[in-house]
């Protein structure tokens, strides 16, 4: 049986082939707005807002506090419905759980279960069967670069690697999907790049659409295929830049933060982040 990686590889290769590559695309935002409460107490938090998030993209959201981020996010994990304007992923309305796989800023694991446990759980929902499990946990644990803590309690193990277990777990619905809110934000600064260098890795060799919330410009240009900086609160795009930086799985992260390419992009992103904070 193919794997979740295979099928979303097929699916790309063949979107290209026939030409469709950005018929659909994974995510689809239009002309969103998003309100918190009602009457004098309403908070706009969004909007209006339009976006598209092609298959394959890696794209990093940035801005001020207060600008949306999250609740953008939220409107693409269907947690909330937008007050005006459609999201859509693949087509379809967000529902939580179904499109995509969500890493929030603590791991949020059960801690009454082992690492292994915790995974093998979302492969459950996903309905892999049971005799399969073990070998899809021993894969996705390697995958994060937490091979042979399994059996190991979410307690036992550092902040760090019970936010790669949250993300193995995330990876293990098979969705097309990835939504990350601020997932390294509560880590130490090393730790942090661990963790970028990683995802980066796997991001490159899986192919994922993501959509990653940050505050910091040092992640979202390393991070991202794609950056979106977001006007002060209520949100809207005040700038959309593309980052081709190389991306093959195995670039070296060093090599990347040198490039003349990612000083530029950086201080693009910056200057707009400081704009939209004024
Ligand atoms: N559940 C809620 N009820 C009422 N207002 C909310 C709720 N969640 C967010 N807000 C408000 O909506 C606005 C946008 O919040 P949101 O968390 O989406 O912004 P953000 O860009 O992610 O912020 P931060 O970077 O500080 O996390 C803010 O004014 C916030 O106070």
């Amino acid at each position: 049986m193919p794997s979740p990686d295979d099928r979303r590889a097929d699916a790309r290769d063949g979107a290209r082939e026939a030409g469709t590559a950005t018929a659909v695309p994974a995510v689809s935002v239009r002309e969103v707005t998003h309100r918190y409460g009602r009457g004098a107490d309403a908070v706009t938090a969004l909007g209006p807002l339009s976006l598209d998030v092609p298959a394959g993209e890696f794209l990093v959201l940035v801005g001020p506090s207060g600008s949306g981020k999250s609740t953008l996010l939220r409107l693409i994990a269907g947690f909330e419905h937008a007050s005006s304007g459609d999201v859509t992923v693949h087509g379809g309305t967000p529902e939580p759980g179904r499109q995509a796989g969500v890493v929030f800023q603590q791991p949020r694991l059960f801690p009454w279960y082992t690492v292994g446990e915790n995974i093998s759980l979302a492969l459950r929902y996903a309905g892999v069967p049971r005799a399969e499990r073990p070998a899809r946990v021993g894969e996705l644990l390697d995958r994060v670069g937490l091979a042979g803590t399994a059996r190991r309690r979410t307690w036992q193990i550092s902040g760090g690697q019970q936010q790669r277990v949250a993300i193995a777990r995330a990876l293990a619905g098979g969705k097309d999907l990835l939504l990350l809110d601020e997932p390294f934000a509560a880590l130490d600064a090393l730790t942090r790049e661990r963790l970028q260098e990683d995802l980066r890795t796997v991001s490159s060799l899986t192919g994922i659409t993501s959509v990653f919330v940050t505050h910091s410009v040092d992640e979202a240009v390393f991070l991202g295929t794609r950056a979106v900086v977001l006007s002060a609160g209520p949100g809207t795009v005040a700038l959309d830049v593309p980052i081709p930086l190389p991306r093959t799985g195995s670039d070296d992260p060093d090599g990347l933060r040198g490039l003349p390419e990612y000083a530029a992009l950086r201080a693009e992103i910056g200057a707009a982040v400081r704009d939209a904070a004024r």
